[in-house]
Formats: structure tokens, C-alpha cells, sequence
């Protein structure tokens, strides 16, 4: 792996970089790591697994195992996240000993690995928006936060001058922005080949640009959470100093362990706090993060009043699906109807006049002639009722239902709607009649690739 020498000799300013260190890193295999779904992980899961230190849920894998053929990441029992970035979680641990009520935008969310892990974090009462400007990754992050399964994340996809307008809406906005990518390089040696120190210029332009569009949306007292995955300057320290000169903002520092090998940087003029993370000094990828706090601007405006379209007489339907905490039930596309937190219909109605909502909490479905037909998120739910008529499937028949193929009536199995679970973990419906089962894994999250049973069973 040939790496960049512009950027070796550029990174030698940097504090806690070493050339020889660094190239020797990046003859090494990255380290795979994953992120435990708080609700979803069977008990004792990961218990064995050397524990990634300033995350707790995430773990390090001794090896990397073929993701697909495995049903628990299927069912969103955990998350494939490169270990570096699940710092986040301490981060917003540190600056949110309680997280009450808060209103949260993940500005630059595909795949999703913030946008799942701050879904993880936030309580019952705060509302994850995650953006995604671009829109065929704007379905794979809804199908990654429909795996996670809250109630209380929506998807849009928007441009972010679009989520500017909702002025001081937010207590915090995380800005994980699209970079030149250096700090992935050993996973991906593509990167290497597109790197330029002209890239990396153009890189910075946007950063900047994005964020003046969508800080007029953060509240005063509120905090920005700025991340990248590039090692230049240009797009670390010196967009902290960019933050600091036209912004009313101020550094948040984090106290962090020695051992952990993290770098702790200020920035030239502003003296800003980051934290750079490098693969010769921990078990982790290139990465780089700051926290921020806005001292004076927006507040938030009171929600304009609203007509409600709770469907209460459709909420009778769903009782036996969900449990009965707080929901509303809103009306949907296809005559399909979405279950969001109760509280949170102003919300919905103010969201909806500045973005457009591709996921809206749970689609719960729609009435059909007989029955209420249910929708594959709501199988994926974390309020899924436990008394739910419910099949569990070996691997094998795990595997067939992802590939959305047919196998015959498993054991326990009743005339009608059954959850199908593997390892407890619910993974979608069937509908079993008399002599056969109608798979209703929707077509497009089907596992194309040909499985070698051989080798799995
Ligand atoms: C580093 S990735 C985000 C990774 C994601 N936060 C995660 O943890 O899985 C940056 C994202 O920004 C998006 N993006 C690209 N151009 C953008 C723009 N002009 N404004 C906002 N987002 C943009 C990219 O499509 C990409 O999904």
C-alpha cells in the first residue's frame, strides 16, 4: 500500500503522528469491530469479545466473518462500525450525563453507524432526525434505522440549506461530513487512488459550506458534533478555526483516558479541543471529532398549532402488535399507517413543512379486506409486543426467509400471521396457510448472494 507523500509530509506538524508508525499500521488488517443493539443482542451475546474502550457496546471481532449469512445482523442485533468512530458514544455520555427530551439531527446519516448508535443513546423523549442528501443512500440509512427499530428516528433527505430553515430547532446537530477519506485508507485502498491534496481542498470548501447552511437550525446552548474521517488539517483543526471566527461558538473539552492512545489536539487561532484517532496508536481507524457549543443565536420557535390526524380508531388494530406505551397513529402512503411517539405530533406537522420524511417512525400497515396486514418494520420494532404468536427458525430456515425463498410449515407454526425469530430475534412475517407459507420479507432486502450451505450449516 503506497500511501499519499504529500500527506505523510504534511502530517508530520501533526501531534501524534509517526511516519515509520503510521505506513507500518497500514501493512496491518483493520481490526473488525461491531456496535451490540442495547435491546436486540441476545442476552450474553459478546461476552467473549475484547470490548472497544470507549464504547459500551462496541466489541472487536477476532476475525471478520461473512456478515451476510449471519440472520442476528439481519434482525439488527448489531451494527458493523468501525471502532475509532463509535467514540461518539462517549462524547455524547460526557456532554449528556441524562439525555431528556432532546431534539437531535444527524445531517450527513448514510449508512447510518451515528444515526443507530445516537438512536441507542437518546431517551424516549428526544426525536432523531437523520439526514441523507443523497437519495439512494438515503435507503439504505432507512433500512439500517428500520433495523434498529425506534419509533422516535425519522429518515429525510434533504439538502442541508433545507434543515437550516428550521431555525434553532436543535439541541444538537452531528455533522459526520463527507471528506477526502484518508483515515480509511487500510480498509479501502480505492481511497489511496482518488486522494489529492486538490481533493482535499474541495473537501474543506464543502465542509464549510454545509455547516454555515445548517447552523442557523441549532438552538443557543445547543452543540455541534463535527466529524471526519480525513487526517489533513485542512479538514480537522482548521474547520474548528472556521467554526470559531464566524460562528458564536466555543470548544467543549472531553476528558479522555491516556491509555486509550487518542490524540488530543487544539486548534491554531481558536484553540479549540479535537480528538484525532490514528491506527499506529489504537485499535481503530483513522478519525477525527470535535464538540462545540453555540453561546448566542436562535432560539427555538413554539410549534405552530396543528389539525391532528391521529387515526384512534385505527390504533384498536395495532394494540395487539405494540406495546401500549404512548403512540400515534399517523396516516401513510399506499393506505398504510405510521406509529410515532405520542407528543411528537407537532413535531411531524413542523418537520414536514421544511424536509421531505421518507420514515416516519414505525409503518405499522394498512387494513386489508380480511385483516390488518403487517408491515415489515413493525417486525423489526424495539415495542414489539413479547406475546406475539411467534416461530422460531434455525439458521437454515433463517437464511431461506432472507432469501425470500419458501420452506415448509416450521414447527409451531399457526394458520394466519407469525413473527419469525431466530435466536429470539424478530426477523419478519410469514402468513402460513394450509399447506404452504407466503414469505412477506419485502423483495428488495433479500440476500442475492448464493449462499454455500455447505460451509455455513
Ligand atoms: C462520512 S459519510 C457519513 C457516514 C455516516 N454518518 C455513518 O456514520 O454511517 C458522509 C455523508 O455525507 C453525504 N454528503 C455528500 N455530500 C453532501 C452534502 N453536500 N451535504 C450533506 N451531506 C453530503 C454523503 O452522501 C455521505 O453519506
Amino acid at each position: 500500500m503506497e500511501l499519499p507523500i504529500q500527506l505523510l509530509e504534511e502530517l508530520e506538524s501533526v501531534p501524534g503522528f509517526s511516519a515509520s508508525d503510521f505506513t507500518e499500521a497500514h501493512r496491518q488488517v483493520p481490526p473488525t469491530s461491531i456496535r451490540m443493539h442495547p435491546l436486540k443482542a441476545p442476552v450474553h451475546y459478546g461476552e467473549n469479545l475484547d470490548a472497544v474502550p470507549w464504547c459500551n457496546a462496541g466489541r472487536y471481532l477476532p476475525e471478520r466473518p461473512l456478515f451476510t449469512v449471519d440472520p442476528l445482523l439481519h434482525g439488527g442485533a448489531y451494527y458493523v462500525q468501525e471502532a475509532s468512530s463509535m467514540f461518539l458514544d462517549y462524547i455524547l455520555r460526557s456532554v449528556y450525563p441524562e439525555p431528556e427530551g432532546l431534539r437531535v439531527l444527524d445531517l450527513c446519516a448514510a449508512p447510518g453507524g451515528k444515526s443507530t448508535l445516537l438512536a441507542s443513546f437518546l431517551d424516549e423523549r428526544s426525536l432523531l432526525i437523520s439526514n441523507e442528501v443523497i437519495r439512494n443512500r438515503a435507503g439504505i440509512l432507512g433500512e439500517n434505522m428500520t433495523r434498529w427499530g425506534y419509533k422516535n428516528a425519522w429518515v429525510c433527505s434533504n439538502d442541508p440549506k433545507d434543515l437550516g430553515k428550521m431555525q434553532g430547532y436543535f439541541d444538537l446537530i452531528v455533522v459526520d461530513a463527507p471528506c477526502s477519506g484518508s483515515g480509511l485508507f487500510r480498509k479501502d485502498e480505492r481511497a489511496i487512488a482518488e486522494w489529492s491534496p486538490e481533493n482535499v481542498q474541495l473537501c474543506a470548501a464543502r465542509q464549510q459550506r454545509i455547516l454555515h447552511d445548517v447552523l442557523p437550525a441549532l438552538k443557543e446552548g445547543g452543540c455541534l458534533i463535527y466529524a471526519t474521517c480525513s487526517y489533513s488539517p485542512e479538514e480537522d483543526e482548521q474547520i474548528m478555526d472556521f467554526l470559531a471566527a464566524q460562528f458564536p461558538l466555543e470548544s467543549v473539552p472531553v476528558t479522555v483516558q491516556d491509555d486509550w492512545g487518542i490524540v488530543r489536539v487544539t486548534s491554531a487561532i481558536h484553540g479549540i479541543n479535537g480528538y484525532r484517532f490514528f491506527p499506529h496508536r489504537l485499535r481503530g481507524e483513522g478519525f477525527f471529532i470535535t464538540v462545540l457549543r453555540k453561546a448566542s443565536g436562535e432560539t427555538a420557535m413554539p410549534l405552530p398549532k396543528f389539525k391532528s390526524v391521529h387515526a384512534r380508531q385505527m390504533a384498536v388494530q395495532i394494540d395487539r402488535f405494540l406495546e401500549q406505551d404512548s403512540y400515534l397513529l399517523l396516516p401513510a402512503e399506499n393506505n398504510q399507517f405510521m406509529a410515532i411517539p405520542a407528543g411528537m405530533e407537532a413535531d411531524y406537522h413542523y418537520l414536514k413543512q421544511f424536509v421531505y420524511l421518507r420514515k416516519t417512525g414505525i409503518t405499522v400497515g394498512g387494513p386489508g379486506p380480511k385483516e390488518w396486514i403487517p408491515e415489515h418494520d413493525l417486525a423489526l420494532s424495539v415495542d414489539l409486543r413479547k406475546q406475539l404468536q411467534t416461530v422460531e427458525l434455525d439458521l437454515e430456515q433463517a437464511l431461506l426467509y432472507l432469501k425470500k425463498e419458501t420452506f415448509a410449515t416450521p414447527a409451531g407454526a399457526v394458520k394466519g400471521w407469525n413473527l419469525v425469530t431466530y435466536k429470539g430475534l424478530g426477523l419478519g412475517w410469514i402468513k402460513v396457510l394450509d399447506n404452504r407459507i407466503n414469505n412477506y420479507l419485502p423483495k428488495n432486502w433479500r440476500i442475492r448472494m448464493d449462499i454455500d450451505w455447505e460451509t455455513i450449516l
